[in-house]
């Protein structure tokens, strides 16, 4: 291992590094129709291409009279015509008259000068056309002239922004997106991520392991956790405490992954190869070795247009430095802002002296969380319910219950 660096160094040097991909890289954004949209980052700005609502909309069933004819306070009116949602308006309401209406409808008259009435305030409910249409007097002082009218251009301008680059499509970002007529968006090109796990012990989920043997589960949590923040993977494969398999992997990944997340030998055994086959290849790393726990053996090399990052084998510190680092690379790379996440901690923990701590948390009501025990890094048994890890600087005060601190999601 090299000279630790801390924990913002870390961050700093990720960034530099995703900054200069960013600049080298030919094809950093595609077109996609909206159907595969989903979950991915917008590579486009978008802005309302209609004013939002884009006319005075009706907001309920019921009839729509003149606000001069209710202030002077009739009650009752002949009902003339409907306006229908979606039917072209057919503007103005005669004076003593009523328009029925239906949600969605274009309000016949400007908003201030409409008062609609929902049908459950009127006696007997809406009549054929030339019918009385009678309003409940008793219940229709709060109907005031605008009310239930949504005015045209009151949510958004035509031409103001409603999503920025680098925003996350979900739901409502679907919803925008579909009603500015954009069938084909532009988007982050999916990182292409490859998992390598390492080690002689490890043997498939599916297999039988002997005493001495595991069940690798650190690259199923890669995986999971790559995919789930957007990455696409290419590649899944396990290699034994073996030099030259290793070399040659590494090689075959070398520019066909954006980055690789190795999982195990990055520490200090003998056959620990990750870090002098990726120095082969690489040359000095980024940085191996950061000032926190877990996760202290962590390195980075940079291999040009493919980052390789070896995470420490232990299943803690593979989730500490997914969340705490890969998650945010992750983002940074697919031109997400930066912006760190806080919440508050449901109880006091105390700091480390020299190292920045990484505690996992399980979230105990919206954007309030509490530490989980965790005997040892290998403890993976004991982090069942995990939303994330928060930080906490080297050598500061204990935090009481109710501090908020930065919080990294898994
Ligand atoms: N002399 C030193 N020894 C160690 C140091 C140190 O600074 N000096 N650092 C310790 C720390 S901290 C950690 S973390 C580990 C990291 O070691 P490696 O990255 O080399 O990981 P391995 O030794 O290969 O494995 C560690 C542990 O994790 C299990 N493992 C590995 N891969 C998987 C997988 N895919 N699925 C499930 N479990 C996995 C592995 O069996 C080991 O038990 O080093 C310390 N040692
Ligand atoms: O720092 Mo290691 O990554 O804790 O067990």
């Amino acid at each position: 291992m090299h000279a630790l660096i801390s924990i913002d160094e870390a961050d700093d040097q990720l960034q530099h590094w995703v900054e200069r991909w960013r600049e080298a890289a030919i094809e950093r954004d595609e077109s996609v129709p909206l159907a595969k949209a989903m979950g991915r980052r917008l590579a486009q700005a978008v802005a309302a291409d209609r004013p939002l609502p884009p006319y005075d909309r009706v907001m309920m069933d019921g009839v729509v009279v003149r606000a001069d004819d209710w202030r002077s306070g009739l009650r009752e009116f002949q009902l003339v015509w409907t306006q229908a949602a979606g039917a072209a308006p057919r503007a103005g309401v005669p004076s003593g008259c009523a328009v029925e209406v239906m949600t969605g409808a274009v309000c016949p008259l400007a908003p201030a000068e409409a008062v609609v009435v929902p049908v459950e305030r009127l006696v007997g409910g809406i009549p054929a056309a030339g019918g009385l249409v009678v309003a409940d007097a008793g219940s229709v002082a709060d109907l005031e002239p605008g009310r239930f009218v949504h005015p045209c251009g009151a949510d958004a301008a035509a031409g103001a922004t409603l999503l920025d680059v680098g925003a996350m499509v979900g739901p409502s970002e679907l919803g925008i997106l579909a009603s500015c007529g954009i069938e084909n968006v532009r988007v982050a090109r999916q990182i292409r991520v490859a998992v390598v796990s390492t080690g002689d012990e490890l043997v498939a989920v599916g297999d039988q392991p002997e005493a001495h043997q595991i069940r690798r589960s650190n690259d199923v949590v890669i995986s999971g956790f790559a995919t789930k923040h957007g990455a696409k993977l290419i590649r899944c494969d396990h290699v034994a405490d073996e030099r030259a398999e290793l070399v040659s992997l590494v090689a075959m990944l070398d520019g066909l992954a954006d980055v690789v997340l190795f999982s195990g030998g990055v520490s200090m055994g003998r056959r620990d190869h990750v870090p002098s086959v990726l120095g082969d290849r690489c040359g000095e790393p980024l940085f191996h070795g950061v000032r926190q726990r877990p996760g202290k053996p962590f390195g980075v090399w940079d291999g040009g247009s493919t980052l390789f990052c070896a995470l420490p084998g232990n299943p803690v510190s593979v989730l500490a430095c997914l969340c705490r680092h890969v998650g945010p690379l992750l983002a940074a790379m697919s031109g997400a802002p930066a912006a760190v996440a806080t919440c508050e901690l449901d109880a006091p923990i105390a700091p480390l002296p020299d190292f920045g701590l990484l505690k996992p948390v399980a979230a105990v009501a919206e954007d309030r969380v509490a530490p989980l025990v965790m005997r040892n890094s290998g403890d993976f048994a004991g982090i069942g319910g995990l939303a994330g890890f928060v930080e906490l600087p080297a050598a500061g005060e204990s935090v009481a219950a109710g501090t908020r601190l930065h919080f990294y999601p898994c």
